[in-house]
């Protein structure tokens, strides 16, 4: 069963949008969500804090019973959070501090000394380790050698294409996963996952054991309601 990590960036957005609004109330809100039967809470502190702020990882971790994913660059604030609140999984993205949103995955080849040491330091905090990985077979190897437990299959090219061609934009996700599975890698997926093309995504890759939503989402939830949105997005993955 793959199961549904819901990213609450955006409730949190939303919430910043007045200051220092307690309204939605984010920690309330990650209560329901799990209640409507998502099997994990991510979220992504930037550094500038557009969104999801370090005292809300700090006060999610001691609120969220299914698994807290936090993702974010290692950079040293965000391995010093990771080290304090020790999520059940850090997800490692190479985002520029001004990135409107993640945009790339992970150069392994470049960054593998780099990669090995974080990767290292956030499982002696007991961390599961997961790294944000474009969907190329070639780049598995260097991946599995950072020690990383999962590699996360960026998928906002998969998104993109979906509509003009779907066998196509799946092809190098399938390819990828097979890799990664090979390796004895763990397999997430994320970004720009939505209704229309999820389903199809967690058919066609083999091993794919998390999938992590947000904009997507939170965007359906405002008229389609949270409860509902998160249980129809649930059953794209059955
Ligand atoms: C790593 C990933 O794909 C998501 O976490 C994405 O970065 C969401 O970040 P924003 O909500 O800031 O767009
Ligand atoms: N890792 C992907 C994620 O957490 C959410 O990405 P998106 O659904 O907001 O694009």
């Amino acid at each position: 069963m793959i199961k549904l990590s819901v990213n609450i960036n955006k409730i949190a957005t939303l919430r910043n949008a007045r200051g220092l609004h307690a309204r939605p109330d984010l920690l309330q809100a990650a209560r329901d969500i799990e209640r409507f039967g998502a099997e994990g809470i991510t979220v992504h502190p930037r550094p500038d804090e557009r969104h999801i702020r370090y005292d809300d990882v700090r006060n999610l971790k001691s609120i969220v019973t299914t698994e807290l994913n936090v993702e974010g660059n290692p950079t040293p604030d965000f391995v010093a959070l990771c080290r304090e609140v020790r999520p059940e999984q850090v997800t490692l993205v190479p985002d520029a501090p001004d990135a409107i949103t993640s945009n790339a995955g992970w150069d392994v080849v470049g960054h593998q000394g780099f990669l090995r040491d974080t990767v290292a330091e956030l499982k002696s905090y007991g961390c599961r380790v997961s790294i944000f990985l474009d969907p190329n077979p070639t780049l598995v190897e260097a991946a599995a050698r950072t020690g990383t437990d999962r590699v996360e299959l960026y998928t906002e090219a998969y998104a993109r294409y979906y509509p003009t061609d779907r066998a196509a934009a799946v092809q190098p996700y399938r390819d990828t996963a097979k890799a990664a599975v090979a390796a004895g890698l763990g397999l997430n997926a994320g970004h720009d996952l939505d209704l229309e093309n999820l389903a199809y995504l967690a058919q066609q890759v083999p091993g794919l054991q998390e999938v992590s939503i947000g904009h997507a989402l939170v965007a359906d939830a405002l008229y389609l309601g949270l409860e509902n949105t998160v249980q129809l997005y649930k059953r794209q993955l059955r």
